[in-house]
């Protein structure tokens, strides 16, 4: 579902070149769940923002569902982002004037759904807040406000789902009711899951992950049926 292939991302550093990942492989196959971890600077949070093609990497190809996402223009990106990745966010990102089901809502109008207003019931629903939809984000708890996000990234079915310290602003109970959801979610309807942690006993419930460190991958680890164990040179 997602490969990279030799992905590398340099930026300007005060005049400078810095590479900040260096020649990344992965692949990430359909309906699994994919943990990054690593100490902080270590390049998750850019890797991820390369999968979802919100950056561009400075060499490598990107393959989202087949199709190569390096050579896009803007618009054809954004339409297959709209299409196919749900991203949920370390702050929630809600619209703050919007109530809960407006929130889910508006990107299924946006993407001219007939039925947008039935698939936001019953999205809200399935995170456990129907009470609380018309609900506006600052009378929500940060757990409900990272359903209603969850929601909302769920709206137009994406097959991959990214989610970046989805629990880093949460308490545990209110975390854990939350990655509860997104392993729901990759396990009930097959969505590929990748998600940016610093919590190993977290990381540890993704079928596969990598540890990076200074932009690399410097472990890879993968479950199948029984424990996590290490994958020598594997992908
Ligand atoms: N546009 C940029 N210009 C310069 N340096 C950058 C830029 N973007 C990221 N970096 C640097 O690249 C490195 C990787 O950043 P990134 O945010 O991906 O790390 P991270 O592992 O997600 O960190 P954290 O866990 O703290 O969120 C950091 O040292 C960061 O300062």
């Amino acid at each position: 579902m997602i490969e990279l292939h030799g992905v590398s991302k340099t930026v300007d550093s005060g005049g400078s070149p810095l590479t900040i990942l260096h020649s990344l492989d992965l692949t990430i196959p359909a309906g699994r769940s994919l943990a990054i971890v690593g100490p902080s600077g270590s390049g998750k949070s850019t890797l991820l923002g390369l999968m979802a093609g919100l950056d561009a990497p400075t060499t490598g190809e990107i393959r989202i569902d087949g199709t190569s996402i390096t050579s896009l223009g803007e618009d054809a990106l954004a339409r297959l982002r709209g299409r196919l990745i749900g991203f949920v966010f370390q702050f929630f990102h809600l619209m703050p004037s919007l109530t809960a089901f407006e929130n889910v809502l508006v990107p299924m109008e946006l993407a001219g759904a007939t039925d947008a207003h039935p698939r936001a019931t019953r999205l809200l629903h399935e995170v456990g807040l129907d009470a609380r939809a018309h609900h506006y984000p600052s009378q929500l708890s940060g757990g409900e406000q990272q359903r209603v996000a969850i929601a909302r990234a769920l709206a137009n079915e994406p097959k991959v789902l990214l989610a970046d310290e989805p629990t880093g602003n949460l308490d545990s109970s209110n975390g854990q009711h939350v990655i509860d959801l997104l392993f729901d979610v990759n396990r009930s309807r097959s969505t590929t899951l990748v998600l940016v942690t610093h919590d190993r006993e977290l990381a540890a419930r993704a079928d596969m992950q990598i540890v990076m460190r200074d932009g690399r991958i410097v472990e890879r680890l993968a479950r199948d049926a029984g424990p996590v164990t290490a994958v020598a040179g594997g992908r």
